[in-house]
């Protein structure tokens, strides 16, 4: 294994000089709930940057925890806790505030039909109620198209440079730095991941995007139907990055089949990998299943704003396992992991081994698609999508 080190994990820089002033975010208070919380580990990122015993400590906590919960909370990232409040107050704003005209959502709407997200996601076609109905969550997916293509809505602009600065770091800062230990847990030098998966030399490439997104609370006559606000997924990218806020809603299926909450770590991120991920790994590194629940009791009235970060691969990543990588060697591949296993099923009957680029817009096009078959898996009721050739299985 080639250690080939990195410089250090730079700060997050945003510069709010000369821009029009925006109202602060101002965060919900906790949950006082006594709730069934997932047990996360905490990495600090910073740990790559330091001995050689700190760096294998940081490879050890990540695959513990990577192979056991499936998520883990990141700290040592570099974003300041002024810097994230920074990124907050613009999410809040553009979701809630005057940022977006009725005219913009229309211009900037995202093409559903055609799996693009790029703009702006009204609040529909995501939800449990069915496609075209109100799902409460509003979005605006920032790809770098957007920028390459200016399509940022003209009250958005002038922030235009902090957002890209947000994305690049979470990308080509932290991205990168967790597809070194990510290799490293492979066995594979540090750059494999990195030179294979995300694609090199701009902010967001590819379909990699930030989402600002808020989930509106749910309207009083519906509370008592609704469990969840966005049904239970696997990422379909290979990492995601999403600062730990306090609206209790995210739960992840642990190990043992419980569906529990991601708890509430101020500044900290909220790590999980995705299908590609689980697919080069060959089942040992889990796309860990995550949904998002309406929020607990005491925080039914709050909006939730979040900020995500979906990590892509190149369009043209062949997904299939990296059968010479030490680790998958020594451990053999997971065939009874959920979306590797799909993955097996399909290729073993003679389909054809799936492009990145056509999972992910199949996988778009049918998010949350209603026409799903329903199965039962061990007695478990499943829905069924063709996604790429690969069979994939939903627990509903
Ligand atoms: O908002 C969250 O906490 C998670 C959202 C999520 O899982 C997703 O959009 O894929
Ligand atoms: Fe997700």
């Amino acid at each position: 294994m080639t250690i080939q080190p990195l410089p250090p994990l730079p700060r997050l820089k945003l510069d709010k000089s000369g821009k029009p002033t925006i109202p602060s975010w101002v965060a919900p208070p906790e949950t006082k709930l006594d709730l069934e919380w997932q047990s996360l580990r905490v990495l600090d990122l910073s740990l790559l940057d330091g001995t050689p015993e700190q760096q294998k400590e940081c490879q050890d906590i990540c695959q513990s925890a990577l192979t056991n919960e499936g998520f883990l909370l990141l700290v040592g990232h570099g974003v300041a806790e002024e810097d994230m409040q920074r990124v907050f107050d613009i999410a809040n704003w553009i979701m809630l505030g005057d940022a977006l005209s009725e005219a913009d959502k229309k211009e900037y709407e995202w093409d559903r039909e055609n799996g693009d997200w790029m703009g702006y996601k009204p609040p529909k076609g995501w939800g449990e109620r069915g496609r075209d109905d109100n799902d409460n969550i509003e979005a605006y997916n920032f790809y770098g198209a957007c920028w390459e293509q200016n399509k940022i809505p003209p009250r958005i602009r002038p922030f235009a440079d902090e957002i890209l600065a947000y994305a690049d770091h979470m990308h080509n800062e932290v991205g990168r730095r967790l597809s070194v230990i990510l290799s490293r847990i492979l066995g594979l030098g540090d750059n494999h991941l990195w030179d294979l998966i995300p694609g090199k030399g701009s902010v967001l490439p590819h379909s990699s995007y930030c989402r600002f997104q808020v989930y509106h609370p749910i309207e009083a006559d519906q509370r008592e139907a609704t469990q969840n606000i966005l049904p239970n997924h696997t990422d379909h990218g290979w990492s995601t990055l999403l600062p730990s806020q306090p609206v209790t809603c995210l739960q992840m299926l642990g190990k043992d089949g419980q569906w529990r909450f991601v708890p509430y770590m101020r500044g900290a991120l909220v790590c999980n990998l995705g299908d590609v991920m689980e697919i080069l790994s060959g089942g040992i590194l889990k796309a860990t299943r995550h949904r998002v629940t309406k929020p607990v009791a005491d925080q039914l009235d709050y909006e939730r704003i979040s900020v995500c970060s979906f990590n892509h691969a190149n369009q043209d990543l062949t997904m299939a396992p990296l059968l010479d990588a030490p680790l998958i060697k020594k451990i053999g591949v997971q065939p009874n992991s959920e979306v590797y296993g799909a993955f097996v099923k399909a290729t073993e009957a003679g389909e054809e081994i799936p492009k990145f680029g056509e999972w992910k817009t199949l996988r778009n096009k049918n998010a949350q698609e209603p026409t799903s078959k329903k199965v039962v898996i061990n007695g478990v009721p499943h829905t069924e999508n063709i996604v790429g050739g690969v069979k994939v299985y939903r627990q509903v």
